[in-house]
C-alpha cells in the first residue's frame, strides 16, 4: 500500500492475504471517495472469490503454524506490540481514517485511532489475567471429581465491519480473536478500506505470523462478504452493521451451524428529566445527536423531554446544533459529511418526510451552502423536529445523520413505556439529579447499554452489545472471550 498521508487519485488499497499485499485475482477494482469533496482519492483492489478462499485457506493453516504453538504469554507480547506500533503510526492511521470518511480530525485522533491500540492492549490484558472455572464434584460412589474448563480458539473468524468507525470497529473484533489465538480474514467496509489495509502493515512490523490477519476488500451480496461468510472454512463471523445485512448473514451462518456475533443498528432513545442539569444534558445530547453527523450506532434520534423545561431544552439544543458548522473543514466545529452521495440521499429523504408527516423543523432540515473544495462534499445540516408523533417514520426507523426528534412527556411510566416502543434495543441515556430514579429508570430501559448523565462513555471491560433487532450476543472484557473461544470442560474422576 502506498503512503496514506497523501492521498491522490492514483492510491491503490490492496487486499492483504497471507502476509503479502495483493492485487484482485480478476482484476476488479472500485473507486474510493473523499466524502468531504465528492472526489475519487484512490482505488480499491476487489478480491474475487478465489482470492478469498485463499485469504481464509491462510487463516485455515496459520492456526497451525507458529501461531498455534505460542504460549498465551508470547501472543499476547505480539499483541501489545501491535497496539505499540499502531500509536508508533497514529499519524498514517489518521491520515487514512480522515481521507476513508472525512470525519474531522480531533474526531479521529481522539476516538477513532486511540481505540484501535487500546482494544489491542485491552483483551491482552484480558486474556492474561483470565481465571478458569473450577468446580469439586460429588459422585454418587461417595468421592470427589474435579471438573475445570479449558478454552480454546474457535479458529478462522470472519470480521465484517462497517464504515462509520472503521478503525475502532474493526479492532473491538480483532483484538479479542487475536488475543484468544484465532485468526482472521477482516472485510472492511467498501467506503473505507484503508485502515484496514494500513493494518497489515503493523502486523508485519511486529513479526504477526503470515495468515493471522488478512484482509479482503469488496461489496456485499455477489463480492468479499458473500464469500467470506458463506465460506465453510469460516468458524464463526462477527458482524457490525445494518439489522438487514445482519439478517442475510445470519442465513449463510445457519450453514454448517457457525457462530455469530452481531453488532447492529439502533433508535435510540434519551429522557431527560426536569430536575436534570440542563448544562450537562445539552452538551451530552449534542454530542449524542450530532457526533460523526449523527453516523454512531449509539447516536440519540429520539429525545423525550419532561414538561416543564421542554422549550427551554428545545431552544438550548437548537443553539447547539447552529454552533455546528459543516463543510468548514479544520474548524474545530466541523460537523463532516455523511459517507456517500447515497447515504445523503438516503437522510435526505427522511428530512423530507418528517415534514410531510408533520413535524416542524426547529432548525435545519436540508443541505448546507457550501462553495470551494468542500462544495461537492456530502454535507447536510445537523436538523432537529418537534411535533413528531410517535408513530412517524423518523421516530421509528434509523437514520443514522445528524438530527432527532424531540418530545415532551408528562410522567415516568409513560416515558419508559414510549422510549422501549421499538424494535431495537442497542442504548439509551437518561437525565436527571435524582439517582434514584436515574436507576430506576436506566434498569427499566430495554437496551443493551443505558448511560446515565452521559454518554458513550465506555470501559473496554464491560458488556457491550444490543437487544432486540440491535444484535445478538454481547462483547468487551471477559464477555468477548464467551465468543471467540470454545470452552471444553475436563471432567477428572479423583
Ligand atoms: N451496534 C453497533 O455496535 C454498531 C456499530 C456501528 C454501526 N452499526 C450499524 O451499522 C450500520 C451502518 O454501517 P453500514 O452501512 O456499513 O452497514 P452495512 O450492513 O451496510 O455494511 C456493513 C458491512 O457488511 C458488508 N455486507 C453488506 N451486505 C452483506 C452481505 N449480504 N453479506 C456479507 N457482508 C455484507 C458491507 O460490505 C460492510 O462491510 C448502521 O445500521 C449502524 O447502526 C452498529
Ligand atoms: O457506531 C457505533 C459505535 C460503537 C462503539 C463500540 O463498538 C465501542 O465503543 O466498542
Amino acid at each position: 500500500m502506498t503512503s496514506p498521508a497523501s492521498p491522490s487519485v492514483t492510491e491503490t488499497i490492496l487486499n492483504f492475504i497471507d502476509g503479502s499485499y495483493r492485487q484482485g485475482s480478476d482484476g476488479k477494482s472500485f473507486p474510493n471517495i473523499d466524502p468531504a469533496t465528492g472526489l475519487q482519492i484512490g482505488l480499491v483492489h476487489e478480491a474475487s472469490e478465489a482470492d478469498v478462499a485463499d485469504a481464509v485457506a491462510a487463516a485455515k493453516a496459520a492456526l497451525k503454524g507458529p501461531w498455534g504453538k505460542m504460549t498465551t504469554a508470547e501472543r499476547v507480547k505480539l499483541i501489545a506490540a501491535v497496539a505499540t506500533e499502531i500509536e508508533r503510526r497514529a499519524d498514517d492511521f489518521l491520515a487514512a481514517e480522515v481521507a476513508d470518511t472525512g470525519k474531522p480530525r480531533h474526531v479521529a485522533s481522539h476516538i477513532d485511532i486511540p481505540r484501535g491500540a487500546a482494544n489491542f492492549r485491552m483483551f491482552a490484558d484480558v486474556v492474561s489475567t483470565m481465571p478458569g472455572e473450577s468446580f469439586n464434584t460429588s459422585t454418587p460412589d461417595g468421592g470427589q471429581a474435579l471438573n475445570y474448563t479449558v478454552r480454546k480458539p474457535k479458529g478462522v473468524v470472519a470480521v465484517v465491519c462497517p464504515w462509520n468507525f472503521p478503525l475502532l470497529l474493526m479492532t473491538w473484533k480483532v483484538g479479542p480473536a487475536l488475543a484468544c489465538g484465532n485468526t482472521v480474514v477482516v472485510k472492511p467496509s467498501e467506503e473505507t478500506p484503508r485502515t484496514a489495509a494500513l493494518l497489515g502493515e503493523v502486523m508485519n512490523a511486529v513479526g504477526m505470523p503470515k495468515g493471522v490477519y488478512n484482509v479482503v476488500h469488496g461489496f456485499g451480496p455477489g463480492s468479499a462478504g458473500e464469500f467470506l461468510t458463506s465460506n465453510p472454512d469460516v468458524d464463526a463471523i462477527t458482524f457490525t452493521g445494518e439489522t438487514g445485512t445482519g439478517q442475510a448473514i445470519m442465513q449463510k451462518a445457519a450453514i454448517g451451524v457457525r457462530d455469530i456475533s452481531f453488532e447492529l443498528g439502533g433508535k435510540n432513545p434519551a429522557i431527560v428529566f426536569a430536575d436534570a442539569d440542563l448544562d450537562k444534558a445539552v452538551e451530552g445530547l449534542s454530542r449524542s445527536v450530532f457526533l460523526n453527523t449523527g453516523q454512531v450506532c449509539l447516536g440519540t434520534e429520539r429525545v423525550y423531554v419532561e414538561r416543564p423545561i421542554f422549550n427551554a431544552f428545545v431552544a438550548r439544543m437548537a443553539a447547539a446544533a447552529q454552533g455546528f458548522k459543516p463543510g468548514v473543514t479544520g474548524d474545530r466545529a466541523y460537523l463532516g459529511p455523511l459517507i456517500s452521495a447515497e447515504h445523503r440521499e438516503k437522510v435526505l429523504g427522511y428530512y423530507r418526510r418528517a415534514v410531510e408527516d408533520g413535524a416542524t423543523v426547529v432548525t435545519g432540515g436540508g443541505v448546507p451552502e457550501i462553495s470551494g473544495a468542500e462544495a461537492g462534499g456530502f454535507f447536510v445540516e445537523p436538523t432537529l423536529w418537534i411535533d413528531v408523533a410517535h408513530g412517524d417514520t423518523v421516530m421509528r426507523e434509523e437514520i443514522f445523520g445528524p438530527c432527532c426528534g424531540i418530545v415532551p412527556f408528562d410522567s415516568e411510566d409513560e416515558v419508559i413505556a414510549l422510549a422501549n416502543d421499538t424494535v431495537y434495543g442497542l442504548c439509551a441515556s437518561i437525565w436527571t439529579e435524582n439517582m434514584s430514579r436515574g436507576h430506576r429508570v436506566a434498569a427499566a430501559m430495554d437496551v443493551g447499554v443505558c448511560w446515565v448523565n452521559s454518554w458513550f462513555l465506555r470501559d473496554l471491560r464491560t458488556a457491550f452489545g444490543g437487544s432486540g433487532h440491535s444484535g445478538i450476543g454481547r462483547e468487551g472484557g471477559v464477555h468477548s472471550l464467551e465468543f471467540y473461544t470454545e470452552i471444553t470442560n475436563i471432567c477428572v474422576k479423583l
